[in-house]
């Protein structure tokens, strides 16, 4: 199988790129190589590509940023993917697309089914929501996506911030009333790559809105508290993780309170492994360097 992967030197795409091997070429341009700032590029670029699958796993991914940029955002998050997918559909391959339990506005008390209505609190995710419509609107076969909470050894994430805090303070404050389920990219990527190669393998599988995140729900906090306890005796010293509320900690963009993913029709259809948070977020920290805990 060979892939076109944008958004190779993220999280995401560079967990992605890890699993390349003999079975499976990667072909990941760089923003040097194709700037996506410039989308009316992407047709071209994806034109000239031979290749089975198109996995999408570059984005604007700033989410308070994106409150003071919401031009760039709906660019990236939203016009790429539409050009992408016309640009797959053109061709005739599939495409796997990626987006956020950021489209839900969080208020609806239980885990979200694809299906469920989105409405999107901030810019980031109303780029997102643009986007998924956008791939779908374009026609071809398609798979939106939707995760949440993505952490990882590469790039910046929660869990490397909590890291470095607690290398810099004695306390810790993190918000204790907004619900969701951290994922581990090297689960997320695993989780696209079989989606992908199900897409190449099944012309029949037309695709659709899924969703996937690693299994359990927590909230920050409770991600914070794991992370510190979980690190524990690498840690030079351990931070208290104090609870706090949202309103305690004002940010540009406005999140959801409880995000949850139900991931049931995508287990059932792509067959893929969804490790316990807990359990990948201890398989995470194994795979950091020491200078990630002390310095
Ligand atoms: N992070 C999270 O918590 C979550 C992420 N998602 C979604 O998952 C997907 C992957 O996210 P993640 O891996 O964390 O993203 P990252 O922010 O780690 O990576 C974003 C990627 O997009 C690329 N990119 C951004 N702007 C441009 C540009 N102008 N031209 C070319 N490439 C560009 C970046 O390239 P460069 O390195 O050059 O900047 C990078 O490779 C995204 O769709 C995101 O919305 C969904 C839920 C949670
Ligand atoms: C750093 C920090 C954050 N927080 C709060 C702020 C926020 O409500 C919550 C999460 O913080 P972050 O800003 O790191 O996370 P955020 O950027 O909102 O993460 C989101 O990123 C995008 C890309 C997604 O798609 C989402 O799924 C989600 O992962 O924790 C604290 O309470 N204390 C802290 O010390
Ligand atoms: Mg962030």
């Amino acid at each position: 199988m060979k892939i076109l992967l944008l958004g190779g030197t993220g999280q995401l795409g560079r967990e992605s790129l890890l699993r390349a091997g003999p079975g499976l070429r990667i072909v990941a341009p760089t923003r040097r190589d194709l700037d996506l700032a410039q989308p009316e590029t992407i047709a071209a670029y994806v034109a000239g590509q031979d290749v089975d699958v198109i996995v999408n796993a570059a984005a604007y991914t700033a989410v308070d940023k994106a409150e003071s940029e919401p031009d760039l955002a709906f660019v990236l998050n939203a016009e790429v993917p539409g050009r992408l997918a016309a640009a797959a559909a053109a061709k005739g391959v599939p495409l796997v697309h990626v987006s956020t339990d950021y489209v839900f506005d969080g208020t609806k008390g239980a885990p979200y089914l694809p299906s469920d209505p989105v409405a999107p609190l901030g810019v980031y995710g109303a780029s997102k929501e643009a986007g998924e419509r956008a791939v779908r609107a374009a026609g071809g076969r398609a798979v939106v996506l939707r995760t949440a909470w993505v952490y990882g050894p590469f790039g910046g994430n929660f869990m490397k911030t909590m890291l470095r805090l607690a290398r810099e303070r004695d306390v810790l404050c993190v918000v204790d009333d907004q619900r969701g389920t951290p994922t581990a990219s090297a689960d997320l990527a695993a989780a696209c790559l079989t989606i992908a190669a199900r897409l190449v393998r099944d012309p029949e599988d037309h695709g659709g809105t899924f969703h996937f995140t690693n299994a359990g729900e927590t909230t920050w906090c409770g991600f914070a508290r794991a992370i510190v306890e979980i690190a524990g005796p690498r840690l030079a010293k351990t931070p208290e993780v104090v609870a706090i509320a949202t309103a305690d900690y004002p940010t540009p963009a406005e999140r959801p309170a409880d995000s949850r993913l139900d991931c049931a029709a995508t287990l059932a259809r792509y067959q893929m492994a969804q490790p316990d948070w807990r359990a990948a977020l201890a398989a995470t920290l194994d795979r950091l360097p020491e200078e990630v805990f002390r310095s």
